[in-house]
């Protein structure tokens, strides 16, 4: 497939994911055919899905060479909804370990977005020899902030729109969610509006979840040092969500890390810095 033919549709695929007692399907899009392959993971904000949160980023990988897994965590796109009750950043990365089973794949590199690092952070602690480099952008572990009254503003505003999703507790979220706000155009508002409310369950579902445990994203930290595989770290200056001293505890604690800190930049770092952020990521998985 050339990467120019890459769409949504073109590349969706269904998974049924069976262990222990959960039985999910699970939506991928499955773009490309290298030999290597990056499996995105995207954030937690209702409407977000693979395509929705890594859009830029897919077409130059897969034209890099690489086979490039989005993966839809369960309650969000076209995966099955859940109720979460304990970690959700280990309930994703046991859904991607049945993914990269079923696909055959036994080594993968992974980038996360937000709740996608967090679940990046989760597989590499329970299957380390199925990892190859790590990408964390505006995640990798929950935990306080020394700095930052927690919840964030962002994720104030992100628990909100959950519970009351209309157009305007979108545009608070998204307005502080980037930096640059002018490329917030009222199409994708709107494309993101209707993802939220295709899936009432999901948006119910992340509610309750919420209530049983508001710490759906546990601390790391103690553990971070298991972490071998090479790891970038990638933060936005400007993030009102995951504060950006999240990377720093994340760099202390991985041995193989390194820090990027985009300037002008908010939680969608990959979106708002794509071209660079695309020629960084191609850069750390190829040397
Ligand atoms: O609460 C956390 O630590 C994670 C928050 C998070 O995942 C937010 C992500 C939002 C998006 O990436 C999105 O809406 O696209």
């Amino acid at each position: 497939m050339t990467a120019q033919a890459l769409t949504e549709a073109s590349t969706s695929k269904f998974v049924r994911i069976q262990d222990g007692e959960l039985d999910l399907n699970i939506h991928y899009n499955d773009c490309g055919d290298g030999a290597e392959t990056v499996v995105m993971l995207h954030g937690s904000g209702p409407g977000a899905s693979g395509w929705a949160n890594f859009n830029r980023n897919i077409e130059p990988l897969v034209a890099a060479g690489y086979r490039v897994i989005l993966m839809d965590c369960p309650g969000w796109s076209k995966s099955d909804s859940i109720v979460c009750t304990g970690s959700r950043s280990d309930l994703n990365a046991r859904v991607l370990k049945g993914l990269v089973d079923a696909l055959d794949l036994d080594r993968v590199h992974i980038l996360g977005n937000s709740m996608g690092g967090h679940s990046a952070v989760a597989f590499a602690l329970a299957n380390p020899e199925r990892v190859g480099k790590l990408v964390l952008m505006g995640g990798g572990t929950g935990g306080m902030s020394p700095f930052v009254p927690m919840p964030s503003e962002g994720i104030k505003l992100l628990q909100g729109l959950y519970r009351e999703p209309t157009i305007e507790n979108l545009k608070k979220m998204m307005n502080i969610f980037v930096y640059d706000t002018s490329d917030l155009t009222e199409e994708l508002f709107q494309a993101r509006l209707d993802n939220m409310l295709n899936r009432r369950d999901h948006l119910e579902n992340f509610v309750k979840s919420l209530d049983a445990n508001p710490k759906q994203f546990p601390d790391f930290s103690p553990r971070l040092g298991e972490i071998k595989a090479k790891t970038l770290v990638i933060w936005g200056r400007n993030d009102r969500f995951v504060p950006m001293d999240t990377g720093l505890r994340l760099i202390a604690g991985i041995a193989n890390s390194e820090l990027h800190v985009f300037n002008g930049c908010g939680h969608w770092a990959q979106w708002e810095h794509a071209d660079k952020f695309n020629r960084m990521v191609l850069d750390f998985l190829t040397h």
